[in-house]
């Protein structure tokens, strides 16, 4: 399986909205509210306008709503992987990516035949507090040996001026949050980071 090299993650159905027909072809919708009704209903439109635009959606987290609402796609952390039932996950005919910071993650992660790794974060983060220092970029390229052929998707304080070195150390798709969504022009942002990606499409 071969993942679009621009990863974009948000945290509404109106940033895809927004976002999406400018030509993202992979987003994940993450959101931490703990009102289900109301993550239903982002799911629901979020997947509506994917299916729209023809960008691949992946869910974070919610991995039940997910299937509930007919996803193909989501995104589990380590501990989100201790709760969740991965039977019951590829029963329904869902990918997975899973998310791995060091040595022990990854192997728990292997372990689970995931579609895609996430390693992170590759530089520091405002995004969320870690426990993780940042991994640089040579840990990228020792983690592309340790996975292949399973895709590796580098995250944490990426930019379009640090995608040539993610990319070169062995990354093969690049996740990005704040760069864009704390951008003054988001839009503007998100055609760069596609153009910019697309030598790696
Ligand atoms: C592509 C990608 N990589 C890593 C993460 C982080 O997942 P997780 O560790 O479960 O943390 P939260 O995002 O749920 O806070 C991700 N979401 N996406
Ligand atoms: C959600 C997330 N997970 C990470 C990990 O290392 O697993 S880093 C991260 C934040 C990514 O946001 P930004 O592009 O703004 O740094
Ligand atoms: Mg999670």
């Amino acid at each position: 399986m071969k993942l679009d090299p621009f990863y974009l993650i948000v945290d509404s159905a109106a940033w895809i909205e927004r976002l999406v027909p400018l030509g993202v072809n992979l987003v994940q919708l993450r959101i931490k509210t703990v009102d289900k009704a109301a993550l239903r209903a982002e799911i629901r439109k979020a997947k509506a306008l994917c299916a729209q635009h023809h960008c691949q959606l992946i869910v974070n987290d919610h991995w039940r709503l997910a299937i509930e609402e007919g996803c193909d796609f989501v995104h589990l952390g380590q501990e989100d992987l201790q709760s969740a039932d991965l039977s019951r996950i590829r029963a329904a005919g869902l990918r997975l990516g899973l998310s791995t910071h060091d040595h022990a993650e990854l192997e728990t992660a292997m372990a689970a035949r995931p579609d895609y790794i996430a390693l992170g974060p590759i530089y520091p983060t405002i995004l969320k507090k870690m426990k993780w220092a940042p991994q640089g970029v040579e840990r990228i390229s020792e983690w592309r040996r340790r996975v292949a052929p399973t895709p590796l998707v580098a995250i944490g304080g990426l930019n379009p001026d640090r995608l040539n070195g993610v990319f070169a150390a062995g990354a093969g798709c690049a996740a990005v949050v704040t760069d864009i969504t704390l951008n003054a022009d988001a839009e503007a942002r998100t055609r760069e980071w596609i153009e910019k990606t697309d030598r790696w499409r």
